[in-house]
This record gives C-alpha cells, sequence and structure tokens, in this order.
C-alpha cells in the first residue's frame, strides 16, 4: 500500500491550476465599440467569489489589466479574458454569469475560440465539483460550447495535461463564425513540479522580507526583459507575479514551495521565433524534476516554427522527454512533451 505523502503537518496545497481562456467576437464582426475592460470592477469581483478566490492586487496599461488573485492571476484585454486559478477554486462555476456580463457590459455576442487546460492533480479528491474529474468538467464546457473537444495528452494514469477546445470540423456550415482568430498569437506554459529545495526556499518570508526581493533574487526579473511587474509574497510562503508590456504581452509566474508537494508554473504570450533561451532561463531559475511544456501558436505567429525546433535532440538534450506531440486544433499549433531530469 502507499504511504501517505510528506509530512502531515503540512496543510497540503493544489498548486496545478485550471486555466480558462476566451476569446469573444460578434456575429456582424463590428467590435469597434467592444471592450471586456468595460465590465465594472464590482461584477468581476462577484464573478470571482463564484471561483472561490479574490483579487489581492492589480495594474493595467492601454492594452490589458492584470490582477493578481489569492489563487493565482486573471487577465482581461479588449476581447481575450484569462482567468487561471490553482488551489480548489472553481472557475468553470462562472461561466454562465461571465457569459451574460460580457453580453451586457463588454457589447460581444459569440464565442469565437476556448481554451481550458490543466496538468493533472495532485489530489483531485479535494477538488470541489465539476473539477473532481475532467470528464466532469467536459460535461459542463458541453452546455455552452458547440464543437468542443477534449484531449488527454501523456500519460492518463501518470502525468498528463488535459486540454478543451473548439475544434469543428472543416467545411462545417458555421465555419465563417469560428474560423478563429487570426491576430498573431502564441502562449508558452512550463508546468514544473519536484523544485529544488534551496530554490525554493527564497520564495518565503523567512529568507525574504519582500515580494520584490524574491523577484530579483530568484532570477525572475530577468527571465523576460522590459515587463512591468506586480509580486506578492504570501506568508509564510508562496509567491505570484504577473508582468506586462505596453503591447499587451504578459507573463506569469506562480510557486508553491513546500517541499512536499513543490510547484511553479510559468506561463507568457511574449512572442519568440525560439522559445529556447526562455524555457532554459526557466529551467535554469526553478531547477525542477521534472516539467511539462505546451507551446499554442497560430499560423500568423512568429512562433509558428517551434514544433521543428523542440524536434530537435540538441534542444534540452540534459533531459529525458516522453511524449512529444504535435496536434493541430483550427488555426492553432500545439507542441506538448514531459521531461524528467536523468537520474544521477
Ligand atoms: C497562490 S500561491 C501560487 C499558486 C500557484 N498556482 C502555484 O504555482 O503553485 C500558492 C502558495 O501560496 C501559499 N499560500 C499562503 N497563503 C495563501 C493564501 N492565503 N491563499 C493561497 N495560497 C497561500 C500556499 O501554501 C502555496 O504555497
Amino acid at each position: 500500500m502507499a504511504e501517505p505523502e510528506g509530512n502531515s503537518s503540512v496543510q497540503f496545497f493544489e498548486g496545478v491550476e485550471k486555466l480558462l481562456e476566451i476569446w469573444f467576437a460578434r456575429t456582424d464582426g463590428n467590435t469597434n465599440q467592444c471592450d471586456l475592460r468595460n465590465i465594472p470592477r464590482q461584477k468581476l469581483e462577484n464573478l470571482l467569489k463564484i471561483v472561490r478566490c479574490e483579487v489581492i492586487s492589480f495594474m493595467s496599461n492601454d492594452n490589458i489589466d492584470a490582477y493578481v488573485l489569492s489563487e493565482s492571476s486573471m487577465f482581461v484585454a479588449q476581447r481575450r479574458f484569462i482567468l487561471k486559478t490553482c488551489g480548489t477554486t472553481t472557475p468553470l462555476q462562472c461561466l454562465k454569469p461571465l457569459l451574460v456580463l460580457v453580453q451586457q457590459y463588454a457589447g460581444f455576442d459569440d464565442v469565437e475560440d476556448v481554451f481550458y487546460s490543466r496538468k493533472n492533480f495532485k489530489r483531485p479528491d479535494l477538488q470541489m465539483s465539476p473539477h473532481q474529474a475532467f470528464e466532469q468538467e467536459v460535461a459542463l464546457l458541453d452546455t455552452f460550447f458547440e464543437n468542443g473537444s477534449a484531449y488527454c495528452m501523456g500519460a492518463m494514469n501518470r502525468d498528463c495535461w488535459y486540454l478543451y477546445t473548439l475544434n469543428p470540423l472543416s467545411g462545417e456550415n458555421n465555419k465563417k463564425l469560428h474560423g478563429g482568430i487570426t491576430e498573431p498569437d502564441q502562449t508558452l506554459e512550463i508546468l514544473m513540479t519536484e523544485l529544488d529545495p534551496e530554490v525554493m526556499s527564497m520564495f518565503s518570508r523567512e529568507e525574504c522580507a519582500t515580494a520584490a526581493e524574491a523577484t530579483q533574487k530568484s532570477g525572475i526579473e530577468k527571465l523576460i526583459p522590459n515587463m512591468e511587474v506586480d509580486d506578492f509574497l504570501f506568508d509564510p510562503c508562496g509567491y505570484s507575479m504577473n508582468g506586462i508590456m505596453k503591447n499587451g504581452c504578459y507573463m506569469t509566474i506562480h510557486i508553491t514551495p513546500e517541499p512536499e508537494f513543490s510547484y511553479v508554473s510559468f506561463e507568457t504570450n511574449v512572442p519568440q521565433t525560439s522559445y529556447k533561451d526562455v524555457i532554459s532561463r526557466v529551467l535554469e531559475t526553478f531547477q525542477p524534476g521534472k516539467f511539462v511544456l505546451t507551446v499554442f501558436a497560430n499560423q500568423t505567429s512568429s512562433a509558428s516554427q517551434t514544433p521543428r525546433e523542440l524536434l530537435k535532440t540538441s534542444s534540452f538534450s540534459e533531459w529525458m522527454r516522453r511524449d512529444i506531440q504535435f496536434c493541430r486544433f483550427k488555426n492553432y499549433d500545439l507542441t506538448y512533451a514531459f521531461y524528467s531530469k536523468f537520474p544521477s
């Protein structure tokens, strides 16, 4: 029989996030007057109550509103809504009120694309409905979206990554409305586990007095230059940060440092013709034992060559790689792979 994990005096925290990204549109194509940032702050805060988290910090520029949450982050741009939440939050429970708010305040009447994804939870038994199983999440998503398809990438009984996205068969009569996002778009995610305890100790009040100190000391501030940073250090440990650029690009990092269940996520939509250097810097900074890498890039993105590059054996050759795959969803290419350190 398996032994219970870790030190039972430490309260378990599920670092793995549920990531919901929705792109909105109008059936008549006229989106000039539409903007998700017209949704009043109080309405968004009410929405987050349903998700079981709250805003702890906020920054914005002309292109993006970025919220640090008690459980991860939310980004609101003109037509793209991103909600990334960890712990036992329930982001899919806010779908119905969100779609109402979007119509009422932002003026959109159509969903152009949806991406709901997450790694497998360490303790699915602690989650609340509909997040106890991916099948439950999919059943709920299917009640809102036509042409949604659900996938499990990796090993179903071990490390895996779930994805739900709109993927209509080409030639279906709704293709015109849901043809896909045409502006360049890309997202890199690195989901890391079994992290170096010395690195993780920096994300505690014992070692760093402020979030800014942790950001600087750990090297997070050098991962992607020219980011305006909003960071938060939890007590006694735990760290979250959002970074935004004037052009609306973002990065976000969340850290659960407890050695018994350490987890770090890194995500950015900054376009790069090669993500190799960013990925190397992230791995160097956090020193994980294992990680899942996912890269989405649509056809107009400068990152569309990523799959070819990640296939090269010289890329991350110091890591054992399992299950590298390429998939096409509408006009997006997805590359994903699972990596583990070679045993020393
Ligand atoms: C919100 S942060 C980052 C979560 C993120 N999804 C990740 O990558 O793990 C979670 C870390 O902060 C700690 N923490 C301390 N106080 C917390 C609070 N009030 N709410 C959420 N997390 C808190 C947790 O124990 C955990 O280590």
